[in-house]
């Protein structure tokens, strides 16, 4: 019997389960009650149809309490390449461009704040084929490449906060950089990938060093956010920092491939949530990608499995995208429930950092 590829876990899980029983589910594993998918607007979801892509949208919420409400709309968007790997490189960019212009016009029309992509989205992953010269084109200015021009210009059109995780070429040197861009269209700062995989086919330490940019936390008008890029979500201090930094929400932009740690996927980020008491939000790529090698004309191909997703900082998470269509998630979030959770819990009373930094500088200096 033929097993059909799965679309994505959740749609498993609905399609085997009663009303009553996915309730249940839905309340025990997600921490989710019925309500809270948000309406998506008729046009939304014809765009979708017309470009094939996936919409989902669900909300947050947080108690009433003496603050006002902090309501933040992020965007999460995974895609494929859409040209093969051998034609020029500028027209392969270009097409992922309009591909995702689409989506994210999708975005600001449903009233997305800020908006994340995948871990270096305008580009094909070809940082698994061991060659470099060959593809140098890819690598590009944090603050004036091409994917800056092209969404500084979306960014001020929709007063949108943009996260873009790129290739950065700085001189001749490269990084695996997150920028950001405020909502007028300005480079804000950017982060450096501050954890780089030597596993399996992932070999990303002799393309750039890990990162130098510490654990920014960028204050936008929308939120403090953070960007923990990829292999970083298997470090736990990574995370840790970026929380006591500040941030209200951490993203996870990310190039994970089926059959390799796809069972961590909706464990890390949803535990940094809860352990950091901020909102988590994971992007993965999606889709194949196949390359020849310059060198000795091997062919490499690599299928990314998307499933990206939303954990509140109560651990409640949304479900996944699809494991394979190009998709655009929207979570509307109140920001308040942040504070609420670390309160409720006694996270901050009960935290015990001054035993664990002094722990911790004896294991290094012992090292
Ligand atoms: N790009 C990258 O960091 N990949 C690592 C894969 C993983 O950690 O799942």
């Amino acid at each position: 019997m033929d097993v059909q590829p799965v679309r994505s876990f959740d749609e498993i899980i609905k399609n085997n389960l009663d009303s009553e029983q996915l309730k249940e589910f839905n309340r025990i594993h997600y921490g989710r009650t019925d309500h809270c998918e948000l309406k998506l607007q008729d046009s939304t979801i014809a765009a979708g149809k017309k470009h094939d892509f996936e919409v989902a949208a669900f909300y947050f919420e947080a108690a009433k309490e003496v603050r006002p409400p902090k309501i933040v709309k992020v965007g999460l968007i995974q895609h494929s390449i859409v040209l093969p790997t051998n034609e020029p490189i500028d027209k392969q960019r270009n097409a992922i461009f309009d591909k995702v212009e689409k989506l994210i016009d999708t975005a600001a029309s449903e009233g997305v704040n800020i908006l994340c992509l995948q871990e270096t989205w305008p580009i094909a992953f070809f940082l698994c084929t061991g060659e470099r010269e060959e593809w140098k084109e890819f690598a590009e200015a944090a603050d004036h490449g091409p994917s800056f021009q092209f969404l500084s210009k979306l960014a001020k059109k929709y007063q949108m906060v943009i996260v873009s995780p790129i290739l950065e070429n700085d001189n001749g040197v490269w990084w695996n950089t997150a920028v950001v861009i405020d909502e007028n269209g300005n480079y804000l700062g950017k982060h450096r990938k501050n954890h780089l995989p030597s596993v399996g086919s992932y070999s990303e330490t002799g393309y750039y060093l890990p990162g130098n940019t510490g654990h920014p936390v960028f204050a936008t008008k929308y939120a403090k956010i953070a960007v923990n890029i990829c292999y970083g979500r298997h470090h736990a201090l990574n995370w840790l920092m970026f929380g006591l930094n500040g941030a209200d929400i951490v993203f996870n932009p990310a190039a994970t491939t089926s059959n390799f740690g796809e069972s961590f996927w909706g464990i890390e980020a949803r535990n940094a949530a809860i352990a950091n008491s901020y909102f988590t939000c994971s992007i993965n790529r999606v889709g194949s990608e196949d390359f020849i090698t310059k060198a000795d004309q091997k062919k490499i191909s690599r299928s990314y499995y998307g499933s990206s997703y939303v954990t509140a900082p109560n651990g409640h998470r949304t479900p996944g995208l699809s494991r394979d269509q190009d998709g655009l998630l929207i979570v509307e979030m109140d920001l308040n429930l942040c504070r609420q959770v670390k309160d409720h819990w006694g996270f901050n009373m009960t935290g015990r950092l001054d035993m664990y930094a002094n722990e911790l500088k004896n294991t290094v200096s012992s090292e």
